[in-house]
Formats: C-alpha cells, structure tokens, sequence
C-alpha cells in the first residue's frame, strides 16, 4: 500500500471520477481532531484554517486592503481567513483563489477552478487579480505516487513554479508563504529565496500535524524584479 507524504497508509478510491483518499487511520484521526472539531464550531471549511491564522498572529501578514493570491484553494479555509483580515467582502482587500477541485462560493473571494501548473493559469491569476499582490501563499499539494523521488521532485516542481508566480506578481515588500515538506530538496529554491527576499525561513504552526514533514516556507520582503535583476547584473559581471 502506498503511503502519502504524511507517511500515513493511503487507500486509493475512485468516487465520481475523482481520485480519493482514504484510510481507517485518516478517519480516527478526523474523529479525534481537536481543530476539526473547532473548524466546524467556527464555521471553517477546513482545520487548515488555523495553520494560516497561527502564521499571521506571529508574523502579521495579512492587513485591510490586501490583495492576495490563494493557490490550492479548496474547501477554503485559508480563503475563508484571508477574505476576513483584507477586508474582501466588502471590496476593501482582494482575495483570488484557484484549485484543481471545485470550491464553494466564500464571500469576496474570486474563484477559478484551474490547474496552477496549466500554462494558461499565470496569465488567467493575473487577469483576476488586476494589478499586484501582496501575498502570494500556495497550500497546494501534489498528487503522491507511492515513489519517494518522484514524489518528492513534483511538491519541490509545484513550489518553485509558485515561486516564480510570486515574483512576477509581488509588490515590492510582499510575502510568499507556501507549503513545504521537509526533504531538503528545497535548498536551492532556499537559496533563490534568500536573493528575492529579505527573510525566509521555515515554520510549523502547532495547527499542522507533528508526525507530518509538512511545513511552510515564508519569505518576507519581496525585493521586487529591478532590485533582483540588477543584483544578478552586478554578479555576472
Ligand atoms: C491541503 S489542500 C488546501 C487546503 C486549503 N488551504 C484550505 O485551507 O482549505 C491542497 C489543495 O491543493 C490543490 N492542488 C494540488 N495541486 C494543485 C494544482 N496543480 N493546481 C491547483 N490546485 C492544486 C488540491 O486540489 C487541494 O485542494
């Protein structure tokens, strides 16, 4: 049986079409989830919610007025947050999200059910966001195989084009929080980070899973494309 990046068993079931997963341990574990159950009293889509709500108690990222970018949506947790400290609902801040599923509305959030990997989806994110974002934040996991490398080779593919995404649509000072899991085969994104941004670093928030690798790469500070480019000028010279 194969096992997932959290290392739990994985059973693979097809339901309507679509690839699910599932296992007794998954489910045991929903049951005696203290965030599920504070999720629902909340009204959160997900326990995810409190990872992103953990992060910006600590850092205070996300202020009224902001225009944020989504990736890996759905259910919508980190939306439903995000929405909520910009001030989208009543047009303050924006809020545009994608994800590969289908989402259900979250009020002041602009959804497009897309792949982020379909070469189509910068362009289509940057016609909803019209104009910069000031954070960037990507939740987004990718399909797990059952193979270590490869596994491990598309979550680190999936970040670094999130990245990329982020600095063609960050103002300068924004943020790029994105899901990680540790391997180490993140290091030379790390180091390109460290370029583009005045800080990075990595972070658990206590919300995410301790027998889980997952955990979040944020990079504050966003130099913006001319202080980059003419960082790389001066080295090549
Ligand atoms: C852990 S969930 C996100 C939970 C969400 N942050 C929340 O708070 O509810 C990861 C999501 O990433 C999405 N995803 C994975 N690969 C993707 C891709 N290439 N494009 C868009 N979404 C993707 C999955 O469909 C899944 O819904």
């Amino acid at each position: 049986m194969a096992k997932d990046t959290t290392g739990r068993m994985r059973v693979t079931v097809k339901s309507g079409g679509r690839m699910k997963l599932s296992s007794k341990l998954w489910l045991e574990r929903q049951l005696n989830d203290p965030y599920v159950a504070q999720a629902k009293r909340d009204g959160y889509r997900s326990r995810a919610a409190y990872k992103l709500t953990e992060i910006d108690d600590k850092f205070r990222l996300l202020k009224s007025g902001m225009a944020v970018v989504d990736l890996g949506a759905a259910p919508g947790g980190w939306s439903q947050v995000a929405a909520k400290k910009v001030g989208a609902a009543d047009g303050r801040g924006k809020v545009v999200a994608i994800d590969l599923l289908e989402m259900g509305e979250v009020p002041g959030v602009t959804f497009a059910q897309l792949d982020f990997l379909d070469p189509s989806a910068p362009e289509r994110l940057r016609e909803m966001l019209g104009g910069g974002a000031d954070i960037v934040m990507s939740d987004m996991a990718a399909n797990t195989t059952g193979h270590r490398k490869t596994d491990q080779l598309r979550i680190v593919g999936l970040v670094e084009t999130a990245a990329m995404f982020a600095s063609e649509v960050l103002k300068p000072g924004g943020t790029f929080l994105a899901k990680v899991f540790q391997s180490g085969a993140d290091a030379s994104l790390m180091t390109e980070l460290k370029r583009d941004y005045a800080s990075v670093k990595h972070v658990k928030p206590a919300a995410s899973r301790k027998d889980s690798s997952e955990r979040y790469l944020l990079a504050t500070g966003f130099r913006g494309g001319a202080a980059r480019d003419a960082e790389a000028a001066a080295e090549a010279e």
